[in-house]
């Protein structure tokens, strides 16, 4: 699903306007009684005290019509126009007058010295104060506003977005935001939703399609890409009847050192796990015995060294390398590192100490074939692009680095990013419990395993990312976040990528 701007979803509503001859107060009927449908879809009818905070533009022309319709269909609803300004949009005026003419009560205003109507934590609150024409943080009265609703424990629903958050730029640190229970969003997400530092504040998320025109979202170029089910399972390839384990490729898992070879061992599980044909390991000597009892399906080749990498010399030509797992990062290690990355001309995966071997010495990466990936974590990430003032500073900045050195980036979170090409992709997988020491070997060897089946290295980016996700989650209902284990994440892939298959 496209994650789109607040200016390219006003474009998309004024061509829906003329492409369809309607007028926007028709339009904006029609958004806010979507929203009204999935109100009364859950409540059935409840006698809940539901309060309904207006702003003057568009956002609170959708309130009015919502709390209009609640009122018809015999709800205890109350509406409260929060009167910042004089500026009042044609619809929100429109909406306003035919909430006074159809329900028996006439909204409260809010201003500046009025106190505020008391919130108790059963109530039902719809913010409508703004959406996406907010462009400038929430001050005085108004934050003040915004704190006693989020205060007041009751259930709160944002109409669009939370008020006090831009869809596209950071808000300043100190901002006052409505933290949402529930947010329903018109016709695509917006990139604020999945950034580290605002997606709190939208609860739980769902997008509601209001027939903006078909043409123009299908045209218009994303802010960035929201993988889903969808949108993985359209990068699956299921696997031909005649077919045999050279088909699916070898890779070569290349780490550990003393005391982290478990790292490697959830990597190479999770690159046959994801259906690579075979699967080596190159290892110091100290990693021959547990690999072996660990992983038989697993072939391991040894370093000459006892405890850490010093000389990468598997001796075999596999389809794609993995690196960095539990590697350590001695000068020993770093130059053997960087043999291996001027031998190697197909694209590979660096991971955890190969990132911070690269951090240490930027001109590794101009040894890195082309269309090689890399996936940090933030910390791991900020050795290598230094820091950032917000999480939209840092997008620019990974993208810039992603493009400038040809490679894909994958930045590990709770929505994971991947970068390619100056385009951004956004996993919708995933839950805390994978927040757990090795669930990023899983994901390297997870992403290594379809390199090597001939996946391209984005797609096999995007959909390890999404499946290492989606087998977290199919995990996390079994046993919960807290027991899920990263060893957990590759026994489950095969229930994640059946899962992926069925409708
Ligand atoms: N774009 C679309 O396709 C549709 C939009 N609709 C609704 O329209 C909304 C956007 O409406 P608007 O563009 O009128 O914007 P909003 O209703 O989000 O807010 C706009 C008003 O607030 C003022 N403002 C912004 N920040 C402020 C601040 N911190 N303090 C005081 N005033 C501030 C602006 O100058 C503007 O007058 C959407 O979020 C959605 O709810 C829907 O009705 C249907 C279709
Ligand atoms: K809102």
């Amino acid at each position: 699903m496209k994650i789109l701007s607040a200016e390219q979803l006003n474009e998309a509503d004024k061509i829906t306007l003329e492409n369809e001859h309607i007028s926007s107060t028709r339009l904006m009927e029609r958004a806010a009684s979507l929203v009204f449908n999935e109100i009364h879809t859950r409540l059935e009818g409840a006698d809940i005290k539901i309060k309904i905070f207006c702003g003057i533009g568009n956002n609170g022309g959708d309130g009015l019509v919502i709390g209009r319709l609640l009122h018809k269909y015999g709800y205890n609803v109350e509406v409260f126009i929060v009167d910042y300004s004089d500026k009042r949009s044609d619809d929100f005026l429109i909406n306003y007058d035919r909430y006074k003419k159809e329900s028996s009560s006439w909204p409260e205003v809010i201003e500046e010295n009025t106190d505020f109507p008391e919130i108790s934590p059963g109530e039902f609150v719809v913010d409508a104060i703004f959406g996406i024409g907010l462009n400038r943080p929430a001050k005085g009265w108004l934050a003040k506003l915004l704190k006693h609703i989020n205060n007041s424990g009751a259930f709160t629903l944002a109409v669009d977005m939370p008020s006090g958050l831009f869809p596209n730029k950071a808000p300043q640190k100190d901002a006052t935001i409505i933290k949402a229970n529930y947010t329903l969003s018109f016709q695509n997400p917006k990139l604020t939703f999945f950034l580290p530092e605002t997606m709190n504040f939208i609860g739980e998320l769902q997008i509601l399609d209001i027939g903006l025109d078909r043409d123009f979202l299908k045209e218009v170029k994303a802010v960035a890409q929201l993988i889903g089910k969808r949108e993985a399972r359209q990068l699956y390839r299921p696997r031909k009847r005649n077919s045999h384990k050279g088909d699916y490729g070898h890779t070569l898992v290349v780490g550990g050192s003393y005391g982290k070879i478990g790292s490697i061992v959830l990597s190479a599980k999770a690159v046959l796990r994801s259906g690579a044909g075979l699967c080596s390991v190159y290892t110091p000597k100290c990693g021959y015995q547990i690999l072996q009892t660990a992983l038989p399906e697993a072939m391991v080749i040894t370093d000459k060294a006892e405890k850490e990498l010093s000389e990468i010399k598997p001796g075999l030509e596999p389809d794609v390398v993995c690196f960095g797992m539990g590697a350590g990062k001695s000068q020993t290690t770093a130059n053997a590192f960087k043999a291996l990355l001027e031998e190697t001309e197909k694209p590979m995966l660096i991971d955890a100490d190969g990132l911070n071997m690269i951090s240490e010495n930027m001109d590794f990466l101009n040894a890195l074939p082309k269309n090689s990936i890399l996936t940090p974590h933030p910390k791991e990430l900020e050795r290598l692009i230094g820091s950032w003032e917000d999480d939209f500073e840092k997008m620019e900045k990974v993208k810039d680095f992603s493009k400038t050195n040809d490679l894909i980036l994958v930045l590990k979170g709770s929505h994971s990013f991947v970068f390619s090409e100056g385009n951004m992709y956004i996993n919708n997988s995933g839950n805390p419990g994978m927040a757990t020491a090795g669930s990023g070997d899983v994901l390297s060897g997870i992403i290594a395993g379809l390199m090597s089946q001939k996946y391209e290295p984005l797609v096999a980016a995007i959909l390890g990312v999404y499946m290492h996700g989606l087998a977290g989650d199919i995990c996390a209902e079994e046993m919960g976040v807290e027991t899920l284990i990263s060893g957990d994440l590759c026994d489950y892939l095969g229930q994640a990528f059946l899962a992926l298959e069925k409708e």
